[in-house]
């Protein structure tokens, strides 16, 4: 249990620790995340095809892929939000369709298109939402503090969360999201529309909560980030799993992540030279 990260005690609604991995990382822990031949049709589309997924505890772990590849998709069925059509997923050794009590009470999750409540101030937010969670309003206040310290919205903790910019919405989301100390946390597209600065802060909080042996997921498109902060990585094109595993392995004899990726997911060499020849301040009009 991350429990160190902000200095809180253990969750009354976690019954017990899975514990980190030792110092010298031998130890194995069982997975984090089990996903078995899961599916999603959307009418005449298969945005998931049969995935099998094995994600390792206490890791960094990106899910990239293309445009409409399935990771949303995919996140939204593994975090209970959209039920597969077939398929098991499990979180801790808990089935999330089963028990899906057992496994929302150890996730966190930052959703694509991210829904709270407007009218709330960031800090009214984060109130409600722990006390959702079933933590005592001392210590709700205590970790709510902390989190919008190190996120650096203290000076906006008053503002109505309609007023907040993107950047602010991620990171309120990122805060409400950890409030609860979870296992494994799920964050699809979490530097989209941050700039650098609160990018480097999330990348900061994220760090320390994952060297605290929990578990972070999340998905992006940008290689040189998920190269820089991820231990392992799954790369999903068109409803399918084209690569999974640490980063060296996914990246292979590849020069970087990006040439592998473009490789595994069939888009290297693509020529888009000839067919915009209209394109461009030389051509006719
Ligand atoms: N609710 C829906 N209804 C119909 N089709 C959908 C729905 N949600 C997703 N799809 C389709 O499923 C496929 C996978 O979409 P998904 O959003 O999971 O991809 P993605 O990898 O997250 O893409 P992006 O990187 O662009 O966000 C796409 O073809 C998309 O059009």
């Amino acid at each position: 249990m991350p429990d160190q990260t902000f200095d809180g005690g253990t969750d009354p609604a976690e019954p017990e620790a899975t514990g980190p991995t030792t110092a010298d990382g031998e130890r194995a822990l069982p997975p984090a995340v089990r996903v078995s031949d899961l599916w999603k049709r959307f009418g005449d589309q298969i945005a998931v095809a049969g995935i099998d997924l094995e994600l390792p505890a206490g890791k960094f772990i990106g899910l990239v892929g293309p445009n409409g590849a399935g990771k949303t998709t995919t996140l939204s069925m593994v975090t209970g939000l959209l039920r597969p059509d077939r398929g098991t997923v499990e979180v801790g050794g808990h089935d999330v369709w089963r028990d899906p009590v057992a496994v929302k009470s150890r996730i966190g999750v930052l959703p694509e298109g991210l829904r709270l409540f407007e009218r709330l101030t960031g800090r009214e937010l984060l109130g409600y939402t722990g006390r959702l969670r079933g933590l005592p309003g001392a210590e709700v206040d205590k970790r709510a503090t902390q989190l919008l310290d190190v996120l650096d919205l203290a000076g906006s903790q008053h503002k109505l969360v309609v007023d907040y910019s993107t950047g602010m919405r991620k990171k309120i989301g990122l805060a409400a999201a950890l409030l609860h100390n979870p296992e494994v946390l799920f964050l699809d597209e979490p530097f989209e529309g941050v700039d650098p600065v609160s990018a480097a802060t999330i990348r900061r909080v994220l760090e320390r909560y994952t060297a605290s042996g929990a578990t972070v997921v999340f998905s992006s498109h940008v290689m040189e980030l998920v190269e820089s902060l991820c231990d392992w990585v799954a790369v999903m094109a068109a409803g399918r799993i084209r690569a999974q595993g640490t980063l060296a392995e996914v990246r292979g004899s590849a020069s970087s992540l990006q040439n592998a990726f473009l490789e595994l997911v069939g888009a290297h060499g693509r020529d888009t030279g000839d067919t915009l020849d209209w394109l461009g301040g030389g051509a006719a009009r």
